[in-house]
Formats: C-alpha cells, structure tokens, sequence
C-alpha cells in the first residue's frame, strides 16, 4: 500500500518570548499559521524492518538526523510495529528557513503512518509524540491557525486569518534556531508584540489590523546578524507588501498582500537580487 501526505510551511504572524525556562527552553507566545507551499511525502509498505528515506534535495540529511525518520521510529517504537517504511520526501520548503520544513515532514509521517498501518491513534496522541520531535511539530500536525504557548507545542485553535497573498524570500543564509534563542535576553526585550491584539485581529477579519499587529522579537537578533534580513524587509515594503515580518529564527522574509495585482511588481523585484521568492495563498 503507498499512500501520499502534504506537509506546509508555516509562517508566524506575531512570535513572543516570554522567558527563559530552567529546561533551557523559551516560554512563548505566537500565533501561526500554514501557507500554499508544501513537501510532498509518499509513503510504502515495506517488506523488511527498516526505515528507508529518499528526496530529490540534495541538502538534506537521510540517515536517523532526519526528523521524518525520527517520526517513523517513535511511531514505530511506541506502537511496536514490526514493519519496513520507505518515504520519499519531495522538498519544495527551503530548507532551514524558519519555515518549519522539517517539523512538517515530521508531522505528516506521523499522520501518514498512523493511516498506513492502520493505528488509530488520535490527534492529541500525535501531538503528544511530536512534541517529542520539535516545539514546532504539534502545530504542523494539526495544521489551521493557532495560538501556541509553552515551548511551542500548547495549542489554541483560532479561526484563519483573512485570505492573502504571501510573498516570501529566503536570503541564503543559514540562521540556526538554537543559536538565535541562545543570544535573546527576554529580560532586555523593548517592544513585545500582542498575541491577543493579533487574536483580535483575525477573530475581526481585518486584514489591515493583522498588517499592523505583525512582530517576531527573535529579529533583535537575526536582523543584527544578518543586515541582509533587514533590507530584504525595507525592500519588500518599498515593492508594496502591506505587512511584513521574518518567519520564526528567519531567514525567510514574508510580505502579506491583499490585490493581487500587487504581486508581479514584488515577486520580480525581490528575484532581481534574491533567487528564491514564492507568491503564494494563505492556506485556509
Ligand atoms: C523559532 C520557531 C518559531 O516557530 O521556528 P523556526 O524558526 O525553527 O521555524 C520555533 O520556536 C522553533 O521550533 P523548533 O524548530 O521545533 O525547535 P526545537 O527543535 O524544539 O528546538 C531547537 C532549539 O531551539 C531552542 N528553543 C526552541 C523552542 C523554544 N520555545 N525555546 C528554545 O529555546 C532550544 O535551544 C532548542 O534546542
Ligand atoms: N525532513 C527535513 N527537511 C528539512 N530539513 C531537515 C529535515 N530533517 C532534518 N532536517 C534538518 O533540520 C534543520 C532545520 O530545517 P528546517 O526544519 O527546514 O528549518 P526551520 O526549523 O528553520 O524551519 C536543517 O539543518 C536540516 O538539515
């Protein structure tokens, strides 16, 4: 039997840090949701006892580092299943990108196993196994909008925000999570954007007040390392983006865009200087 899962990119529309637990991890806020550009995974039986994975990305790891191999061994661990997987991951999310391009994989391995081999396992369940994956990984397993708190893996479903175009531009950088969380002082932080004005904003439907409520506090960090950010941000505001914000740790720069008619101008002068942008839809 072969069965096939999408996994999204995520963009976070306001990102907070609260502080800094005894565990090492960060207390925060964020409010995210999924966008029209996904991984494809194709998922098969196997006969043997081994989990087998392939990709047309040359740059991602395919050995136990990858977090969907990760994912088919928990499950298999956890539920004792005593079969073979082999999933091919079709990679279209960049790759370190503050996109969450791994923890979806993750989750829809999660999801695809549990149909593949028929375990019945719920929603919460598999929330419960990919926090043990990443802080990201539950939310990419239920999908939609949602207010995440604790380390990332405290979910509130929220309604989705009005649709939009969002344009997004990776520079290419590599901007490593671990590090922009190890150099944030949440004590230090001047200016914490409001989950619950943003909450506000999407429950109103008002594209202009989502524009306005947009903050990530983790760019104090990436925006000091890397200038470059910076400009791409001032860049996608002079084409025309109405709101715009770095995704998650970054680099990935997204601009929300209500007329379409907007698009070509920003898509082409972005790729002017940045080879990888996408124009693409809210998933909702
Ligand atoms: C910043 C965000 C925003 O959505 O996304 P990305 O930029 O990675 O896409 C997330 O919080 C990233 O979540 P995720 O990528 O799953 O992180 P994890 O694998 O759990 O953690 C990687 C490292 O980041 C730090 N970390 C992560 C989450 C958190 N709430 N506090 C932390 O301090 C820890 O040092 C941890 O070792
Ligand atoms: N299936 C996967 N897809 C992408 N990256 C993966 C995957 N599995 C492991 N990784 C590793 O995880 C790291 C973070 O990748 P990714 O999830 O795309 O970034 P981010 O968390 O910034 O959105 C990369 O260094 C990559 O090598």
């Amino acid at each position: 039997m072969r069965i096939y899962e999408k996994a999204p990119a995520k963009i976070n529309l306001m990102l907070d840090v609260l502080r800094k637990r005894p565990d090492g991890y960060h207390e925060v806020e964020m409010i995210m949701t999924m966008v029209d550009l996904a991984d494809r995974l194709e998922m098969s039986e196997l006969q043997r006892d081994t989990i087998i994975i392939s990709s047309q990305a040359g740059y991602i790891p395919l050995d136990e580092k990858n977090l969907a191999f990760q994912a088919a061994r928990l499950i298999k661990d956890r539920y004792n299943v005593n079969k073979g997987v082999y999933i091919h991951l079709d990679k279209k999310i960049p790759v370190a990108a503050g996109l969450a391009g791994g923890s979806s994989d993750a989750a829809a391995t999660l999801r695809g196993l549990n149909r593949l081999w028929k375990l019945g396992i719920s929603d919460e369940e598999l929330c419960v196994l990919g926090a043990e994956l990443g802080s990201d990984v539950p939310f990419c397993v239920t999908g939609g909008t949602a207010l995440a708190t604790g380390r990332g893996e405290v979910l509130t479903p929220l309604p989705n925000p009005p649709q939009c175009w969002v344009v997004l531009a990776k520079p290419p950088i590599n901007v490593s999570t671990a590090d922009v969380y190890g150099r944030i002082r949440a004590d230090r932080i001047q200016h914490h954007p409001s989950a619950t004005r943003m909450e506000q904003a999407i429950r109103g439907n008002s594209f202009a007040a989502v524009c306005r409520e947009l903050g990530n506090v983790l760019e104090d960090v990436t925006l000091k390392l890397y200038p470059e950010v910076q400009q791409l941000k001032e860049s996608m505001i002079r084409f025309g983006a109405d709101g715009v914000l770095m995704s998650g740790s970054g680099p990935t720069v997204f601009g929300l865009v209500s007329k379409e008619a907007k698009i070509p101008r920003i898509y082409n002068g972005l790729r002017g200087f940045c080879k990888e942008v996408y124009a693409v839809r809210l998933l909702t």
